[in-house]
């Protein structure tokens, strides 16, 4: 069954907005995982708008299912992921003034880069994803750096979806089908939701992992955070 890692962000956002340690950020993770949660993700970004670099110390060792860490492989980031030793580390190629992820990498003009990133990260017994669009060229070129997995960046398809769901899904399933034909595992990302997240499961049903965080973190608002956990986690099962 396709793993749910909760991206905790924005509890992180919101806690920020007062200055103290309401809603607890530890708290949240470990009852996220009780809760039915695979993993707990997190992006420490530079500014630390949201995630700070000691959540990142504080929520390691509460992590007993796994953890996955977002970021620019900046050489503070390196260090940080170095020391930290999450389960997975997932290369995002944000500039660090973005409002959000807003792109995959491009692989082919990077591939140097993310060779030498994704050696010093497998040193560290580290397991590698890098967020990516749908171009094909880009994939093929994930797979020259040794990545472990691709995360599919899913934005395209949230916002399309309402629109022609066949047709957003379209590019995804065939950058999923080729990733896989090149040996890569699959993740995938950003503004899933309780909306369209089934249909994305069934057409691609090896994907290894979805990380949800702000879809997420909004519904749990109105449903609760264990109820919106079992809710996305039904999302994942794969009909008979
Ligand atoms: C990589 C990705 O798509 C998201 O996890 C992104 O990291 C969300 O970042 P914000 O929570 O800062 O929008
Ligand atoms: N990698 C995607 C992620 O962790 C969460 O993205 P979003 O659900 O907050 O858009």
């Amino acid at each position: 069954m396709t793993k749910l890692s909760v991206n905790i962000n924005k509890v992180a956002t919101l806690r920020n907005s007062r200055g103290g340690s309401i809603p607890n950020v530890v708290r949240v993770a470990i009852d996220a995982q009780d809760f039915g949660a695979d993993g707990i993700t997190v992006h420490p970004r530079p500014d630390e708008r949201h995630i700070r670099r000691r959540d990142v110390f504080d929520l390691r060792p509460v992590i007993r299912t796994e953890f996955n860490i977002e970021g620019y492989p900046s050489p503070e980031f390196m260090e940080l992921v170095k020391n930290v030793k999450p389960h997975q580390v997932t290369l995002v190629p944000d500039p660090p003034e973005a409002l959000t992820s807003s792109a995959g990498w491009d692989t082919k003009l990077h591939l140097s880069f993310l060779q030498d990133i994704i050696g010093e990260l497998k040193e560290a017994g580290i397991r590698t994803s890098i967020f990516i669009g749908t171009d094909l060229e880009h994939i093929l070129y994930a797979a020259k750096t040794n990545t472990d997995r691709v995360e599919l960046y899913t934005e395209p398809y949230a916002s399309n979806y309402a629109k022609d769901r066949e047709k957003a899904i379209e590019p995804f399933v065939e950058a999923a089908n080729a990733a896989v034909k090149a040996g890569l595992m699959v993740n995938a990302g950003h503004d899933l939701s309780l909306e369209n997240l089934k249909y994305f499961n069934e057409r691609i049903p090896f994907l290894k992992e979805v990380s949800i965080g702000h879809a997420l973190i909004a519904d749990a608002l109105y449903f609760g955070l264990e109820k919106t956990i079992r809710l996305y986690k039904e999302q994942l099962v794969k009909e008979k």
